[in-house]
């Protein structure tokens, strides 16, 4: 009977796609209403890598553009062809109506590149901490709206010192992990990975997301708060593995690094995608439950 009732839950558990262990274990009985349910792991994604590629893209072009003072090195570097691109803007393949020129702000470069931003803030839940909210600008349907930061395992790598009491350990569909926490020994092993994985004056990965002032704006998707029966979800993960074919010089922008760095894999990210259109003022709300049956 034991043995029975042990494999009932053990099946039960298998089908969570659980976003968060330890919030799991204390909410899974509350929150039952708030669960995702998708029939396949393919009917997961909202929409195709290609549409993530391309904001991504046009965001992180333009914060490079607006970097150049910062990024001789990087530009000394870069054939003449792609390097023209950053440098005068009108030399590239059409006009980028309302990108920013000249001053480095990231969050205006945010705004007038993508037509939104979002940013971190009191949570409007009570004892929810920290939440994102779309501070400006309008998010429609199917936007990439957020990025999740942090370090990548494998399904096989040890994380267990860092993931003791840390609710920022994020999973993905494939068991790939994420953690997404800015502070001690996690912060640690992202500037570590970070600092290893390199190409000369190329950075492959961005560390600012462990600081206040984040070069790139969309990586503060680890602070995104769970929906609630009276507060219903107007994001999800999506799990989105960067081309061989991305541009070198604009890896600086990822806010992810391998915890191993001979990983075989391309790297792992995870963005965060509008299920309906987002008004300014309204907090992000994610799904930490998914089941795929
Ligand atoms: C990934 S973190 C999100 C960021 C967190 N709010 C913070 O300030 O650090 C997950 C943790 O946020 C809190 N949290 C998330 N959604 C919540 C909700 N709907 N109500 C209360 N607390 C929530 C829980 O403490 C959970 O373990």
């Amino acid at each position: 009977m034991f043995r029975i009732v042990m494999k009932r839950l053990q099946d039960k558990w298998k089908s969570y796609r659980y976003r968060f262990v330890p919030w799991i274990a204390l909410n899974l009985g509350k929150n039952e209403r708030t669960i995702r349910q998708v029939t396949e792991r393919s009917k997961d994604r909202l929409v195709s890598d290609e549409v993530v590629s391309e904001t991504l893209l046009h965001l992180f072009r333009a914060l490079l553009r607006n970097d150049v003072a910062q990024q001789g090195e990087v530009f000394r570097l870069l054939p003449a062809s792609t390097r023209t691109r950053y440098l005068s803007p009108e030399t590239t393949e059409g006009p980028d109506i309302g990108e920013p020129k000249g001053e480095h702000r990231p969050i205006e470069t945010m705004l007038l590149t993508v037509g939104f931003c979002i940013e971190r803030k009191p949570s409007s839940l009570p004892f929810a901490g920290t939440g994102v909210f779309v501070t400006r600008g309008f998010v429609p349907k199917g936007s990439t709206v957020a990025m999740y930061p942090g370090t990548i395992y494998q399904a096989y790598e040890p994380i267990l010192f860092q993931s003791i009491r840390n609710p920022f350990v994020f999973r993905c569909i494939d068991h790939v992990l994420i953690d997404g926490n800015d502070k001690g020994i996690s912060k640690i092993v992202y500037r570590s990975c970070s600092g290893r994985d390199r190409l000369g004056p190329f950075r492959l990965s961005d560390i600012t997301w462990l600081t206040a002032n984040t070069e790139n704006p969309l990586a503060v998707g680890q602070y995104v708060n769970n929906c609630s029966n009276e507060r219903a979800a107007n994001v999800c993960y999506q799990e989105y593995d960067v081309p061989e074919a991305f541009p070198l010089e604009l890896r600086q922008y990822l806010p992810n690094v391998n915890y191993r760095h001979d990983t075989q894999r391309p790297l792992r990210c995870v963005v965060l995608v509008a299920l309906r259109d987002i008004c300014p003022g309204e907090e992000l709300f994610s799904n930490y439950f998914t089941i795929v049956h």
